[in-house]
């Protein structure tokens, strides 16, 4: 049971991640603004102290105009960093220069002020319209979010283009669904999704 379920979403996660791959870098560009605006709209009266984002690397959604946003309305900006492999949330102030996390991933070095952000902007393989997704794999911001959402208040935006819709996303135990997940033409919530 367990072994097949890693295999579908396995499946999954391929699939999500060869379709966002197909897209031009043009389509790839329009949609990412689209998100960005969407992104700050759906945020525009939530109270938020520090948010975090990420650096974009292969065909990922590029969510940093939401990130300069944010920051420019006092909002600490942070991106994740891998330590003891498990992501801490570093800020993005520009104090401390860039190092490589792997995976062609950058965040700033270890004397970056480390935050735990109410506000996650979570990159994805593939997601469902329930908001269940799954990533490159490794668990990371499963295990990110988990901790994270110990701490109180925590809002989860997955970001996503609709290429990478699929029918379902398989479930582990340690999977959480996400609070929202906004694409270049919609946002999408748990409550909205349409039953099993
Ligand atoms: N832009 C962005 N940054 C991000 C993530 C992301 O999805 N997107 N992450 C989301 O989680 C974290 C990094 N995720 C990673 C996911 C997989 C591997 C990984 O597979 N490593 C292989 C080596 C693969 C290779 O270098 O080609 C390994 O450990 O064996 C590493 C980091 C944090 N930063
Ligand atoms: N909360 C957790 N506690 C402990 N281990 C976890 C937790 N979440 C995930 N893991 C481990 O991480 C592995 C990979 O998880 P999964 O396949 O869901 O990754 P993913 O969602 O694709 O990746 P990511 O979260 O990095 O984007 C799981 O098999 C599990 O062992």
């Amino acid at each position: 049971m367990r072994q097949s379920l890693r295999e579908e979403k396995a499946i999954v996660r391929e699939l999500g991640l060869r379709r966002r791959d197909a897209l031009s870098i043009a389509a790839r560009a329009a949609a990412s603004a689209a998100i960005n605006d969407r992104i700050l709209s759906v945020l525009a009266d939530r109270p938020t102290v520090s948010a975090a984002g990420y650096l974009p690397i292969r065909s990922e959604v590029d969510p940093r105009p939401a990130m300069a946003a944010l920051a420019a309305r006092g909002i600490a900006v942070a991106v994740p960093a891998i330590v003891n492999a498990d992501l801490v949330f570093r800020r993005l102030d520009g104090t401390e220069g860039m190092e490589r996390q792997g995976f062609g991933t950058y965040a700033p070095g270890a004397g970056a002020e480390q935050l735990d952000p109410d506000l996650l902007i979570v990159p994805l393989a593939a997601f469902d319209l329930a908001c269940g997704r799954c990533g490159y794999g490794k668990g990371f911001y499963d295990r990110a979010i988990a901790r994270l959402a110990q701490g109180g208040r925590l809002l989860t935006i997955g970001v996503a283009f609709d290429a990478q819709r699929v029918d379902h996303v398989p479930m582990e135990a340690h999977d959480r669904t996400l609070d929202m997940i906004v694409t270049e033409s919609a946002v999408h919530r748990p409550s909205t999704a349409p039953g099993p």
